[in-house]
This record gives C-alpha cells, sequence and structure tokens, in this order.
C-alpha cells in the first residue's frame, strides 16, 4: 500500500568569502540553522523587531560539491522512477543563490555539470543495469515566462515568435496534461544531453530575441520513463516521470528597484511565486479542501508534484552574506512550509489493450489444448470445439433434415457447439421453407387466375422468366422429391439454394474473413514492426558504448606532449656582453637545469617517477576492466544468438510476444554481474587515472616553470640575439604547445572521468547543430535595424 510521505526540503548555501558567520549558524547535525539579525538602533527604545529566526529541515549542505548535493537529492528520487514513482526535484531561492548552478550547473564543464545531467547519466546507467526490463526513456523542456508557456524542444519560428503554443488541459483522471508539447525519445545519454542543450541555446535566443531575462522564468526539464518486462508477460506498463525544475529567483521588489519591462517580469515571478505558496499553505492545512492549482500555469503543470501521487524533493538555495539575510529568511520560511506538504506517492501502472488481447488469445489457445487433450483421454476426440468448417455444417443440415423427415432418426449430441449449430440449422430451414411457402401461394394464386394471365403477355413472361430463373436456382422445383411443399433437395442447391442461409452465412464467413484479413493486413504488420523498433529502441547499448570509448582513450603517454626546450646554451658568463652569437639553448639548458633549475629540475624529475608509477598501475588495471569487457562482449553475442534463435521460435509459437528461456535469463544475470564487477574495477581505474591526472598536472607545471625561469634567465643573458645554431626556438615551440595544449585538454578530460564524453560529445553536437538557428534568429534580430539605416 501506498504511504504518504513529506516532501523532503534540503538547503543549499552559496559559497562567499564574506559569510556572516555571526548571524547565520548551522548545527553540528547540518540539520537546522539559527539566524540572529540584532534590533536595530532606528527601532527605537519600544522594539519589538523580531531578532532570532530557527528554522529545521532535512539536510542542510553547506559548501558542498555538485556530486555531493545529487547523492543526497537524487539517489532516493531515482530509484522511485526506475521502479514507476513519478518524482520532481525543484530549486526554489533569490535570484543568483544558484538554482540554475545547481540544476543544469555549468555546461561547459563537466565537473561542475548539474542535477539534470547527471540524473541522465544515472537514469541510462540504470536502465543497462536491468535487463530483464524494457524501457523507454523521452524527453521534454518547457519554459514558464510571465504566465507564457514555450516549448523549449519545439521550434525555434515559434520560440522566436514568442509563442510557445502550449496549454495545460485536464484528463478525466483529473491529471493535467500540457496540450501541445514536445517530447522527444533518447535511446542513448547522449542523445538526452544534446536535447538539454538543444532547449538551453533555445532558451538563449528567446532571451536575446525577445529581449528576456532567463532568470526571470521557471524552466521544467522532465524525464519520461515507460517499462514493460521482457521476461514476464508484457502487458503491463509502468509510467513515470521525473521533473527537473529551475523556479525564477524569489526577489523583493523594492529592493532590485526594477522598472518598466523587469518591473512586469518581477510582478509575474511573484504573483507565479505567490501562487506557489499560496497551494502549499493550503495543502499544508489538513482542513483545506481546495487547492488553487488552477490559479497559475505552474502549480498546474506541478500538480503531482504538490500534494500528489509524487516523491518530492526541494533544494532552497540560499546565500549567507549580511545583504541578502532577509531574502534567505523568506526563502527559509517558504521551505519549512513546503515541509509539511504530504504526496501519496503510487505505482503508475496501465495494461497494454495490444498486450492484452494477445495474452488472451495465447490462454484462449492454451485452453484449448488442454481441452482437447482432456477429451482425448475420456474418448471423446470426435468433440467439436472449433467453429463448424462448411463441409462439417452441410453434414449436420443433412443430419438435422434426416431428423426432422424421420421420426426414428436421432441426433447424437457431442458438445454444445454443435447444438448451438443444430439449432441454427433448423432456424435456417424453418425461414427458407417459410419463404417457399409465401412463394408458392403466390404462384398458385397465380394459377387459379391463370386466365387473366394468359391476356396479360407481359406478366407471363415475367412468370417464365422467375420460373426459370428459379429452376436454375433449384427452388421451386413443383415436383421435387422430397422436402415439404416442393424445395428442391437441400444438398442440391449449392451456392444458390438457401441463399438467406447458407448463404447468409458464407456472407458473414466472408465478412468475418475479411475482417481477418484486415487484421492481418500490411497496416497491422507495420504497426508490429512498429512495436518492434519501439522496443529495439527501448534497449540504449549505452554500457558498450562507453567501453568502447574507454578503450579508444585508453591512458595514452602524455610525457612527450609538452617538451622541454630544445635548444640551449652552455657558457653564459663567457658570453656575456661578447658580440659573438649566444651559446645554443640546449647547452643552455642542460646548464641551468644543473645550475639555477636544480632544485625544480629534481621535484620534476620526482614527479615524473610518480606518475610513470602511476600510469604501471592504471595500465594493469585497465587490462583487467579490458579483460573484464571481453567476458561482457563474449555474453552479449551469446545472448545475441539466444535472441536471433528465438525470434523464429517465438513467431511460430506466440506471435510476437517476447518470452526469454531459462538459459538467456541466466546470460542476463551473469551479464549484470560481470557489469558490476566491471563497474567496480572502472571505478578504481578512474580513481587511479585521477591521480595520474593530478600528477601530470604537478609535472606539466614544474616543467612549464623550469621552461620559463630558463627563458627568463636566457632572456637576461643574451637579450634578443638569434643562438649559435641559428634557431630562435621560442616561436615554433609556443605554436606547439597551444596546438598540443588542446590535445592534451583532451587527453586529460578523458583520463578524468571516461564518463564525461557523452556529456562533451552533446554539448559539442548540441553547438554545432544549433549554431545555424541561432546565426538565422541573431540575423533577423538584427535585420530591422539594418533596414532602419
Ligand atoms: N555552489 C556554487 N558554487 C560555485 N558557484 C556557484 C554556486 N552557486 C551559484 N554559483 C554561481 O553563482 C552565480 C549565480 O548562480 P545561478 O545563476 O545558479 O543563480 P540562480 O539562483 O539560478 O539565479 P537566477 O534566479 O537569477 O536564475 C553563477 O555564476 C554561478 O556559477
Amino acid at each position: 500500500m501506498s504511504k504518504s510521505k513529506h516532501v523532503r526540503v534540503v538547503v543549499r548555501t552559496r559559497p562567499s568569502a564574506e559569510l556572516a558567520d555571526h548571524m547565520v549558524k548551522f548545527t553540528p547535525d547540518r540539520k537546522a540553522v539559527h539566524i540572529h539579525i540584532p534590533k536595530s538602533i532606528e527601532g527605537g527604545f519600544i522594539n519589538n523587531q523580531q531578532e532570532d529566526w530557527d528554522f529545521r529541515f532535512d539536510n542542510l549542505l553547506h559548501n558542498a560539491s555538485q556530486e555531493a548535493v545529487y547523492d543526497e537529492c537524487v539517489n532516493s528520487v531515482m530509484k522511485g522512477l526506475l521502479d514507476g514513482y513519478n518524482g520532481t526535484i525543484m530549486a526554489y531561492g533569490q535570484t543568483g543563490a544558484g538554482k540554475t548552478f545547481t540544476m543544469t550547473g555549468a555546461s561547459e564543464n563537466y565537473k561542475h555539470r548539474g542535477l539534470i545531467p547527471r540524473s541522465i547519466s544515472q537514469v541510462f546507467r540504470e536502465i543497462n543495469d536491468r535487463p530483464q526490463l524494457s524501457y523507454t526513456a523521452r524527453i521534454s523542456y518547457i519554459e514558464i515566462y510571465n504566465e507564457q508557456m514555450v516549448d523549449l524542444l519545439g521550434t525555434i519560428p515559434e520560440v522566436v515568435k514568442g509563442d510557445g503554443g502550449l496549454n495545460v488541459v485536464e484528463d478525466q483522471n483529473g491529471t493535467a496534461q500540457i496540450k501541445g508539447l514536445t517530447v522527444r525519445v533518447a535511446n542513448t545519454e547522449e542523445e538526452a544531453l544534446s536535447y538539454l542543450f538543444e532547449g538551453e541555446t533555445t532558451r538563449s535566443i528567446a532571451e536575446h530575441q525577445l529581449n528576456r531575462n532567463s532568470s526571470r522564468s521557471h524552466c521544467i526539464f522532465t524525464i519520461w520513463l515507460e517499462s514493460r518486462s521482457r521476461v514476464e508477460s508484457s502487458e503491463k506498463v509502468l509510467y513515470s516521470k521525473l521533473n527537473l525544475v529551475d523556479l525564477a529567483g524569489s526577489e523583493r521588489l523594492s529592493k532590485t528597484q526594477t522598472t518598466g519591462v523587469s518591473l512586469r517580469e518581477a510582478m509575474y515571478i511573484n504573483k507565479s511565486l505567490t501562487f506557489l505558496e499560496q497551494v502549499i499553505i493550503a495543502l499544508a492545512d489538513k482542513k483545506r479542501g481546495h487547492i488553487p492549482y488552477r490559479q497559475s500555469k505552474l502549480t498546474n503543470v506541478l500538480r503531482d508534484a504538490l500534494g500528489g501521487n509524487c516523491n518530492t524533493l526541494m533544494i532552497a538555495n540560499i546565500r549567507c552574506e549580511r545583504e541578502y539575510i532577509e531574502e534567505t529568511i523568506s526563502t527559509l520560511r517558504f521551505a519549512t512550509r513546503m515541509m509539511c506538504v504530504t504526496n501519496t506517492p503510487e505505482l503508475n501502472v496501465q495494461y497494454d489493450p495490444v498486450a492484452l488481447i494477445k495474452k488472451y488469445e495465447r490462454e484462449i489457445r492454451e485452453l484449448k489444448q488442454e481441452l482437447s487433450m482432456h477429451d482425448t483421454l475420456s474418448n471423446r476426440s470426435h468433440v467439436q470445439h472449433e467453429p463448424f468448417t462448411e463441409p462439417q455444417r452441410l453434414e449436420l443440415q443433412k443430419q438435422v433434415k434426416n431428423f426432422l423427415e424421420n421420426e426414428d432418426e436421432e441426433l447424437e449430441i457431442v458438445s454444445l457447439r454443435q447444438v448451438k449449430e443444430i439449432f441454427h440449422q433448423m432456424r435456417v430451414l424453418y425461414k427458407t421453407l417459410e419463404q417457399e411457402n409465401e412463394d408458392w401461394q403466390r404462384i398458385h394464386k397465380n394459377s387459379i387466375a391463370g386466365t387473366s394471365a394468359k391476356e396479360e403477355p407481359h406478366d407471363t413472361a415475367q412468370q417464365g422468366q422467375r420460373t426459370s430463373d428459379d429452376r436454375e436456382d433449384g427452388v421451386g422445383d413443383l415436383e421435387g422429391n422430397g422436402f415439404g411443399v416442393g424445395l428442391a433437395p437441400i444438398v442440391g442447391r449449392g451456392a444458390g439454394g438457401l441463399a438467406g442461409g447458407i448463404g447468409g452465412v458464407r456472407a458473414k464467413d466472408k465478412h468475418r474473413k475479411s475482417r481477418v484479413s484486415l487484421q492481418t493486413s500490411p497496416y497491422t504488420v507495420r504497426q508490429d514492426a512498429e512495436d518492434d523498433d519501439a522496443r529495439s529502441e527501448t534497449m540504449p547499448d549505452g554500457a558498450t558504448s562507453t567501453y568502447r570509448h574507454m578503450e579508444m582513450l585508453a591512458p595514452a603517454d602524455l610525457s612527450g606532449l609538452l617538451p622541454l626546450p630544445g635548444q640551449g646554451g652552455a657558457t653564459a658568463a663567457a658570453h656575456n656582453k661578447s658580440l659573438a652569437p649566444p651559446p645554443s639553448r640546449a647547452e643552455e639548458f642542460e646548464a641551468f637545469k644543473r645550475g639555477r633549475g636544480a632544485d625544480m629540475s629534481r621535484i620534476l624529475a620526482e614527479n615524473k617517477t610518480i606518475l610513470k608509477d602511476k600510469r604501471r598501475i592504471a595500465k594493469e588495471s585497465a587490462e583487467s576492466v579490458n579483460e573484464l569487457k571481453k567476458r561482457i562482449d563474449a555474453l552479449k553475442e551469446s545472448i545475441d544468438r539466444k535472441r536471433a534463435g528465438r525470434g523464429i521460435g517465438a513467431e511460430v509459437q506466440s506471435g510476437d510476444e517476447i518470452i526469454i528461456d531459462e538459459e538467456e535469463y541466466v546470460f542476463l544475470n551473469s551479464l549484470k554481474r560481470l557489469k558490476e564487477e566491471y563497474r567496480t574495477q572502472f571505478d578504481s581505474l578512474r580513481s587511479v587515472r585521477a591521480d595520474i591526472e593530478y600528477c601530470s598536472r604537478l609535472v606539466d607545471q614544474c616543467r612549464q616553470k623550469l621552461m620559463t625561469e630558463f627563458e627568463q634567465w636566457y632572456e637576461a643573458q643574451y637579450g634578443g640575439q638569434i643562438p649559435e645554431d641559428g634557431s630562435d626556438g621560442q616561436v615554433e615551440d609556443m605554436m606547439d604547445i597551444g596546438e598540443k595544449f588542446d590535445r592534451l585538454q583532451m587527453a586529460r578530460m578523458s583520463q578524468e572521468d571516461p564518463d564525461s564524453l557523452p556529456f562533451y560529445n552533446a554539448r559539442k553536437n548540441s553547438v554545432r547543430k544549433t549554431q545555424k538557428p541561432y546565426i538565422f534568429a541573431i540575423q533577423k534580430l538584427l535585420m530591422p535595424t539594418k533596414a532602419g539605416l
């Protein structure tokens, strides 16, 4: 049963060199804040001004890294998300308190990436770790600015027009849905990240184009997940979503002294934040029946997260400098209220109707097999459970006719289906008789009025025509040997006879057949193919690509990337002030290393030795990681082979239902274990690489320092003279250093954290992809100015 939970609230402080320590104090358990503002003298002798405030929260993060914030805030929500529970994380606080830094982070810096990119990475990691489930991840990104919703993944022109075209509507369950929202499928982490960056770019275009201030808008980035089991029946589908919300800055109008457009913006923000506050107050009051969600777009969209079916966490971003204390108190007050809000997270399960029908069909098939087995065992193998075929129906018709004609005849009853068919045949015969009786009476009436018929050739012709037609049809054989009032023998009537009966049944059959063929029409096949595509979409092989990247970026020996100065000279003193060209840099550099630069040179050598050791360890660790990777690949191949084999078998047995056997399940479990081991090894490799990165930076710095000192010394000794060997050494080295620096950066990045590659690739691709529309939008922006000139 689902339990109610209060909204978790975590406070994060923005680091600063000017913290008002004497006013803001945190308890040692990092869960409470005490604020003290001494009474001001202007208040006079009788002064009721409040001096102390105490606030208690779930956690308090002071000077915390992005990683620590992520670990504290996202882990529990993330687990629920993957299991089918909705989650919302929102950042609230005054302008500049670090909301955007917390949620999005610095998009150009992997280390400083915020909760959104980190959540994306974890979602795809978790998906890879759950091979028994098939997931589809989708992304949407909206901005709410002055009560207007903008689809940040929509087309640029719409955004540029300032018309997002989005509306909040309620479905029949009262859940708020955004009509017209773009929701994109993301098969990989890189794809999901590129949607984030695309949205960011769209946002900044809108900012330029419409002269907006992005800190005055609310942003909601949503990861939508859909999952179904690959192992058990797949009609059960779990739907969940994670809203990552960057709220607009809450600020006092008087303090910012905003006017004009900014004032209007600030009023809208304050209004929507006031509405948010009103909703929170209403939710906290257990006696309140009505919650005013509809007052603003923000509260309407976040209805699930506030007092609904969602794991919600709020990060209250605060600043602890003296000048921001009032805003900080107001943020903490809001956050305290938020803690009173309770939500009831519930599993979001739905049943896929197509999959359900498939399941029922399978069950019927199995029941029929069981029934026929039961019939065989109890000597009832002739019992019919399937619908009657045409020949069987004709045979039964004969039996019914015999039964009706001969009193001695008996009908053996074998199944309910047969009884129904007998009754049906009786009805057919009855109706035919009735019809023919009417026909006969009409003919008889006509023959009584025979004389007049002779005088009316037209009627006779008609009559003749009818008779011959009837004969052709085998109906109306007055001398017929048989049934009732002159019917043709039933069997002999074939397709035309018993038109209302068998013909009718046939017609129905035809209809049914056409319906059946419709079900297996190319359209349906294509639908199935699409389903398969969708399923294969849901199996992103992020792990594989990550590993491959890792192999590509195996530790490179970077020691040669920043060369020591190539040339130098040996005898500076002797040359000093002489007119002869100075000695070569190489000789001088060697001498320098033994003399003035000896200390630096020794430190450099020591660091190099440490670096070498670390590289050796990293190499061994990388070998064992690669070994694990090979085993994972081999296992994956076996699974693929199994799947390919199963694909054919499964089609024959149960349509396109995917059911895996025990062996494949064992494979999948071993794969999961190997992946875990891989991750552990990989983490230790990563930490060695971080050491390497640190050491190589030290080595670079020492080398650079040694070079710089040498260059300064050399310059002082020989001025701008050209050395003996004719090279100036300097320019060429500088160019190489620039180029090599880029390579060094790339290598560093990947050594520091191989997982960062999707982030950098997405960033690079997003910049490349959005450059064009961005330039286009900027050009458009400039056009009127040009025209005006
Ligand atoms: N924890 C932090 N560590 C380092 N820098 C930070 C931190 N928090 C915020 N900053 C820096 O402070 C500045 C303002 O932060 P940010 O833009 O995230 O504030 P905000 O609350 O989103 O403001 P707004 O409401 O105006 O959007 C940025 O330059 C950001 O890099």
